[in-house]
């Protein structure tokens, strides 16, 4: 595949040089703090080497989603806080509204080796989003290589993620390179049998994945909201859970070239219901796979749990995107944490897809366990679901 062949940083030459490093640093943010910070550590591999060999390194990323123009609550400033804690080296940073301002310019012009330099938020400029190609020279003007580490938003063909490779060496970093070694192997050549697990609100957001998926693995097991459209193609009554109503065509589909390829598809086979979507409402674990009337589905029930985990304990390449249930609600997060015990504790070569699940796994201290949790929600999907990344893609190659 294309994107597992791309120089890394330490295939090129870095000493005395300044280094461009587009990380992901949108991390998630409460009242000015910083409320996880597992993406700016897994930029450190990176910025530690480049530190060690002699260059001067200029970071940059975006945070949120600002209106395309310098917002203070969006300022990468607790970001710059939290990276000089944990390289143990002063990070400034770069206080320009535009970005590549005076600021900029002038701190990076001074740079002595080993020295590092945040700029603001790259999604304060207009174009960042657009690809400008007038910014990426911009950014490009102030280093004399460009490293890709930002896995996170390596699926957006930005300024500071792709047209900026049109402007200088580049190379990945090795947050990105770990990514893609081991979610790309899993792909290629996994360890049998090898288990998906899909779970998260909607059949539509992973249909691709679903069908990509279907070509590499033995097992899929499908659990979350998702479950009920495809509960609904088996006509199995799901009351009054959430269904996709225009995908059970598709469920269906999906269901008939599982059974062409010979893959087992697993389905929840009992749940826990409740009659409204709160927590104080009336709820219990169904004995078959039936929803009775008027209540709905918002997790998987104990029989589920043993027949994933029989599955599970097998398989030696666990990949999991997406919960089980309705986990922000303590009452309905059991399918979700057992899950996420389950695969802690097998010895399989176990990946965590971003988003929702990577958060549980993280919140029950099963982080270290895991072979892998992916940085990306959105990345990690499209990954799996065989796209090519913009941000990798625009790399040079070995
Ligand atoms: N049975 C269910 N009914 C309603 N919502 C559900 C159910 N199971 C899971 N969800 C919701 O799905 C959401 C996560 O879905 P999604 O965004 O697709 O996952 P991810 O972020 O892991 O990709 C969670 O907010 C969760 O509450
Ligand atoms: O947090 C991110 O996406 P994710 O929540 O899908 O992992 C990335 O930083 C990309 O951000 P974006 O979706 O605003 O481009």
């Amino acid at each position: 595949m294309s994107m597992l062949n791309k120089k890394a940083v330490n295939d090129i030459d870095v000493k005395g040089k300044k280094v461009i490093v587009r990380c992901d640093f949108n991390v998630p943010m409460k009242n000015g703090e910083i409320t996880d910070d597992r993406r700016i550590k897994g930029a450190l591999e990176t910025i530690n080497y480049l530190i060690e060999n002699k260059a001067k390194v200029i970071l940059m990323s975006h945070l949120g989603r600002p209106d395309k123009k310098y917002e203070p609550e969006f300022s990468l400033a607790p970001v710059a806080k939290r990276l000089s804690e944990l390289t143990g080296k002063e990070v400034k940073l770069a206080q320009d509204e535009a970005v590549v301002g005076e600021n900029a310019k002038a701190l990076t012009a001074s740079m002595n080796e080993g020295d590092i330099v945040l700029l603001e938020n790259v999604r304060f400029v207009k174009g960042e989003t657009k690809n400008d190609l007038d910014f990426a020279k911009e950014l490009a003007s102030l280093a004399d290589v460009f490293v890709n580490d930002a896995f996170g938003t390596a699926h957006r063909a930005h300024s500071s993620t792709a047209g900026i490779a049109n402007y200088l060496p580049s190379a990945m970093g090795f947050l990105i390179e770990k990514e893609v070694s081991i979610m790309g192997k899993a792909l290629e050549a996994p360890e049998r049998p090898f288990v998906a697990i899909l779970g998260g609100a909607k059949v539509s957001d992973k249909i691709s994945v679903i069908e990509n998926m279907m070509d590499k693995v033995d097992t899929l097991i499908i659990g979350g909201a998702m479950a009920y459209t495809f509960k609904k193609a088996l006509n199995v009554p799901v009351g009054s859970s959430r269904v996709e109503d225009d995908k059970v065509e598709l469920a269906k589909d999906l269901l008939e070239k599982a059974k062409q390829k010979g893959i087992k598809l697993l389905l929840p086979i009992d749940h826990m219901v409740a009659k409204e979507f709160n927590e104080t409402s009336e709820s219990f674990a169904t004995d078959t796979e039936e929803i009775p009337e008027g209540f709905m589905g918002l997790d998987i029930g104990p029989k589920t749990i043993k027949l994933f985990e029989d599955e599970i304990k097998q398989a030696k390449t666990v990949i999991w995107n997406g919960p089980m249930g309705v986990f922000e609600m303590p009452k309905f997060a059991v399918g979700t944490k057992s899950l996420a015990e389950i695969i802690a504790n097998t010895d399989a070569v176990s990946i965590i897809g971003g988003g929702d699940s990577a958060a549980a796994v993280e919140q029950l201290g099963f982080a270290d366990k895991m072979t892998h949790i992916s940085t990306g929600g959105g990345a990690s999907l499209e990954f799996l679901e065989g796209k090519i990344l913009p941000g990798i893609d625009v790399l040079e190659s070995k």
